[in-house]
């Protein structure tokens, strides 16, 4: 088994579905988080100059997404053949294109809320009914996959900055308590670190 060691900042953000991958698969990661401080002087440690990067026996791969898709093939929960794991793909792809509607980025804490509120009450809503029209059975890919790891770590954001966002989507709501009540990822959920994002 390669050595692995995952270096992103003290946050749940674009490295959780990455640590819920090994959590699954129940194989060892060194998890490192690299403080706000201490970043301006590690940040040509990494390829692209940001994080999430991955090292692999000492070889950095980079891009959260490339990252994911890479362990969920390491520890079969990529798909089992590649039209599994392009549903797979296209579940994670449409929950992110939801994450992306949030703003991350704006500064001003009064726009902020502005943008959060129409985001949550307005555009991720139907956003949301459209995958749940498209759920069948337990899992997206019609079996587990990264995919409803995706589904469960960015759910699980959403419901803390709106408690009752799934509420009018019940199957979605449904599958993130699917995936958090597996043991080694309820294992993980009952001990990693409490972070605000
Ligand atoms: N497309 C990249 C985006 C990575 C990214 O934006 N990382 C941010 C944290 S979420 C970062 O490293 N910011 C610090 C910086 O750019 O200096 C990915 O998905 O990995």
């Amino acid at each position: 088994m390669p050595s692995y060691k995952l270096y992103y900042f003290p946050l749940k953000g674009r490295a959780e579905v990455i640590r819920l991958l090994f959590a699954q698969a129940g194989v060892e990661l060194e998890d490192i988080r690299i403080n706000f401080e201490e970043w301006p002087a590690r940040k040509h440690e990494m390829p692209f100059g940001q994080m999430p990067v991955l090292e692999v026996d000492g070889k950095k791969i980079c891009q959260s997404a490339a990252i994911g898709r890479y362990v969920a093939r390491e520890f079969n929960l990529g798909g089992k053949d590649s039209f599994s794991a392009a549903k797979s793909d296209e579940f994670s792809d449409a929950v992110m294109d939801i994450m992306m509607k949030l703003p991350w980025t704006e500064k001003d804490e009064e726009k902020k809320k502005v943008l959060m509120a129409t985001a949550l009450n307005e555009t991720i809503p139907p956003m949301l009914a459209t995958l749940e029209g498209l759920l069948e059975g337990d899992f997206y890919a019609g079996e587990f996959t990264v995919g409803d790891i995706v589904l469960a770590s960015s759910a699980d954001h959403l419901l803390s900055l709106k408690p009752d966002i799934l509420d009018p989507t019940p199957k979605l709501k449904a599958l993130k308590e699917r995936v958090f009540a597996m043991p080694n990822i309820a294992k993980y959920l009952a001990t990693r670190p409490k972070t605000a994002m």
